[in-house]
């Protein structure tokens, strides 16, 4: 329940005496101010410069003279009693100097009804509000505790049949939920006003006689008289219930040792006093101050008790009781001083709300119940008789999951549901049949591929295959193409001729979706051309090329020459058909390109010839001459046949010049499209080989330079060293700037490497 700020209810009760000093102690009639002007030295009147007069004002909750018991008990107790009965808790207490009334407030006469104190009409007032409040069931537990000297005391413990405890055996203890209580104190049921009153009374009687018994004053101990009240509603059917303390506290007299002049008994009497009355001036002060994170509770006995009884969520009221008369003055002022204190501290009442548990479980399985039957009578109501809400039985999940395997399996059609329960329990059905099938599935795979821990890889690339396929039967087919060729290729060793016409069955699924694939002629295909980056074209590559991978053994691994004769009819069929035909334009290319060269040169010395016949006939300047050419008399026109035919042959020069410009860049282009196809095949085949064989690193440079030895064509792709890697990384690099720089003519010395014709210089013109 929400709590609200409140301050401590402070009064000051002055006692009935024949000589009030009205001087000293002014009520004005506000009825709630007091003030006390105090000459200071006001016992030794004849010294008149000592005895200077100061006035102090005190404004509090209420200032009580000549109030009956009635008025007073009105006045300041009934909220917090009532207060008590809603589940505040209370706390009135009677604080001032010995004789001044204190114990007249809150117990009163025993004798006289009309006199009667606090706690016999808070008793009344809690019993006849009981009987009020018809809706709810309270029950009443008394308990009276006397503090002496720091000492607990049960005054109630001869009225309990169980061994009584040693007084050193109580102890003032707090635990969550239910506050601070002292263990050990004796708690007694009461279910009337008067059961009460007699506890009450008993306990007064005890402290009487206990302060006999042990030579003691009775009115030099603490006591605090508790009424422990819990309410629960009789017509609500709920669990929660509330509970509180009223607390109904006598404090001993709080005068100073010096005034007294005690000794002995007395003194140590008045000393624990002042001292516990001096800790709860202190934890006062700090519950008033509110920037104070700590309150010193625990320094006495007193203020342990009084914990949540003085601030917290606690309804406060303190009574000051005061002497009216004049030679009492300084102890009113000390205390008043302690009761203005009282009043800065802010209290938030707050019920104490708790919930049973029992009671809880007990409503809700009333509710579970209920709406059982509720939904039982709709499902009468909706023609569905056959709805169960409790939990299912063994018989009834083996029901359902025999239902999931037969709808799995085809032969059930659907599964019929009718709960909500039942709906859970199929998909827990479907779920586990999903984990048993990839339990089944990863199995397979790992003893398809000897896979190992630390292959994961190739079990998520087999996984992701698996996927894609979405179905187990194919798992054999993923076989990798290393197993198959293993195996190939140790029957190709028996059978050539078979290799060479059908391959392994992987390679023949490449071959297949290669001749499906659209191919260009001359240029790459699509995916060449993207794959100058190169991470495309290995992803491209490990997509399409199987998963599997085994350990290396080089008994079994195949020669790399054996495996590259493989790789190119299988796997790498198609980049080698295309490097094929490329070559095949670039050899045409070529000779056209010879046959142009020949051709223009051809021209050219034609030219020449021309030339020369023109400059022999321009030097003799006869008409008519016949020159000698060849042996033949040959007769040299003086007209212009000679300048024209020089000019349609240079011209004719010009034009198969530009044309073998032209065939001179395809060629070049055509060989950088050749070179592009060698280095992915190779490229391709290497990746294949690690991946197929898991070939160490040195072991590869031996293979792969033994290989390009027996290359296609016998040719020497790579020089004679074993750093292949990294010739092939610059060799890529190199294609990937020749391509940007397309026609760009390469100067290379081709033939060297390739074997093919050089091409003849072509001549200049001059
Ligand atoms: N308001 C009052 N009306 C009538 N009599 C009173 C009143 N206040 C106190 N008395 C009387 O004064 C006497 C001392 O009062 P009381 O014992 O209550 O003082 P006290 O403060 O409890 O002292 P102590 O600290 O010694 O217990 C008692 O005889 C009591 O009847």
């Amino acid at each position: 329940m929400k709590a609200h700020s409140s301050r401590v209810g402070v009064f000051v009760r002055i006692r009935p005496t024949a000589h009030f000093s009205q001087d000293l102690i002014e009520c004005l009639p506000d009825g709630q101010t007091v003030n006390i002007h105090h000459r200071k030295d006001s016992r030794k009147p004849q010294d008149s410069r000592k005895s200077q007069l100061s006035s102090w004002s005190f404004q509090l909750a209420g200032i009580l003279q000549d109030v009956s018991q009635e008025e007073l008990y009105a006045r300041v107790c009934r909220r917090v009693v009532l207060g008590a009965l809603d589940g505040y808790n209370g706390t009135l207490m009677c604080f001032g100097q010995t004789g001044a009334g204190k114990t007249y407030t809150m117990t009163g006469s025993t004798e006289s009804y009309k006199q009667r104190g606090i706690i016999p009409r808070a008793l009344q007032e809690v019993f006849q509000e009981m009987a009020k409040r018809t809706d709810y069931a309270f029950s009443v537990h008394l308990s009276y505790l006397e503090i002496y000297n720091e000492i607990l005391v049960d005054l109630l413990s001869s009225l309990q049949d169980l061994p009584q405890l040693s007084p050193r055996g109580m102890v003032v203890v707090e635990e969550p939920g239910r506050g601070v209580f002292i263990r050990g104190l004796s708690l007694h049921p009461v279910h009337s006003e008067e059961e009460a009153l007699n506890l009450l009374f008993e306990g007064e009687m005890n402290r009487i006689i206990g302060s006999h018994a042990l030579n003691r004053n009775s009115s030099r101990s603490h006591c605090i008289f508790t009424v422990h009240i819990e309410s629960r509603s009789r017509t609500l059917s709920v669990a929660k219930y509330v509970t509180s303390k009223l607390n109904l506290v006598d404090l001993a007299g709080s005068e100073r040792l010096g005034k007294t002049g005690s000794e002995g008994q007395m003194f140590k009497e008045a000393m624990y006093i002042n001292k516990s009355l001096s800790f709860l001036e202190q934890a006062i002060l700090a519950l008033a101050d509110r920037r104070r994170d700590h309150v010193p509770f625990r320094q006495s006995k007193l203020t342990h008790a009084l914990k949540d009884s003085l601030g917290g969520n606690c309804n406060t009221v303190l009574v000051a009781n005061i002497y009216g008369e004049a030679a009492q003055i300084e102890e009113t002022l000390s205390t008043l001083r302690f009761a203005s204190r009282m009043m800065c501290v802010r209290t938030n009442p707050a019920v104490n709300e708790h919930m049973d548990p029992a009671a809880q479980i007990k409503k809700l399985q009333k509710d579970v119940h209920m709406l059982k039957e509720e939904l039982s009578f709709y499902n009468t109501l909706v023609n569905r008789p056959r709805v169960m809400y409790e939990p299912l039985s063994e018989a009834q999940l083996a029901e359902i999951h025999s239902q999931v395997q037969r709808y799995l399996k085809g032969s059930l059609e659907e599964i019929s549901i009718i709960s909500i329960r039942q709906v859970q329990a199929v998909f827990a059905q479907f779920k586990l049949a999903v984990q048993e099938q990839e339990q089944k599935v990863k199995a397979q795979l790992c003893q398809t591929f000897n896979l190992m821990e630390k292959d994961q890889s190739a079990y998520t690339a087999a996984i992701k295959e698996w996927d894609t396929r979405g179905s187990t039967e194919d798992v054999e087919a993923l076989r990798p193409s290393s197993t198959k060729a293993n195996t190939k290729m140790s029957k190709d060793k028996q059978s050539q001729s078979k290799r060479q016409g059908e391959g392994s069955p992987v390679s023949k699924k490449r071959l297949e979706s290669a001749s499906k694939s659209k191919l260009n002629f001359v240029q790459m295909p699509e995916r060449e051309q993207e794959s100058q980056e190169p991470d495309t074209e290995s992803q491209d590559t490990q997509e399409s090329q199987p998963p599997g991978n085994e350990p290396f053994n080089p008994d079994s691994t195949p020669s790399k020459a054996e495996a590259f004769e493989d790789f190119k009819v299988g796997r790498g069929s198609k980049i080698n058909r295309i490097l094929k035909e490329n070559k095949a334009v670039l050899l045409e290319r070529r000779s056209l390109l010879r046959q142009l060269t020949e051709e223009i040169n051809d021209v050219k010395r034609e030219i020449d010839c021309t030339t020369a016949t023109i400059q022999q006939h321009l030097t003799r300047g006869g008409q008519g001459q016949y020159l000698v050419m060849e042996g033949e008399p040959v007769l040299q026109e003086p007209d212009g046949t000679s300048l024209m035919q020089l000019r349609e042959l240079k011209a004719l020069y010009r034009q198969r010049y530009e044309v073998l410009r032209d065939v001179k860049a395809e060629v070049n282009y055509c060989q950088h499209l050749v070179d592009q196809c060698r280095v992915r095949l190779l490229s391709e085949f290497e990746n294949w080989y690690k991946k197929s064989f898991l070939v160490p690193e040195e072991e590869l440079d031996i293979t792969i330079d033994r290989t390009l030895e027996q290359g296609e064509d016998n040719q020497r792709l790579l020089p004679d060293n074993s750093s292949s890697e990294s010739f092939y990384n610059a060799r890529y690099r190199t294609l990937k700037r020749r391509t940007a720089l397309s026609f760009t003519p390469v100067q290379r010395n081709s033939s060297a490497r390739s074997g093919q014709r050089r091409l003849p210089p072509i001549l200049p013109v001059s």
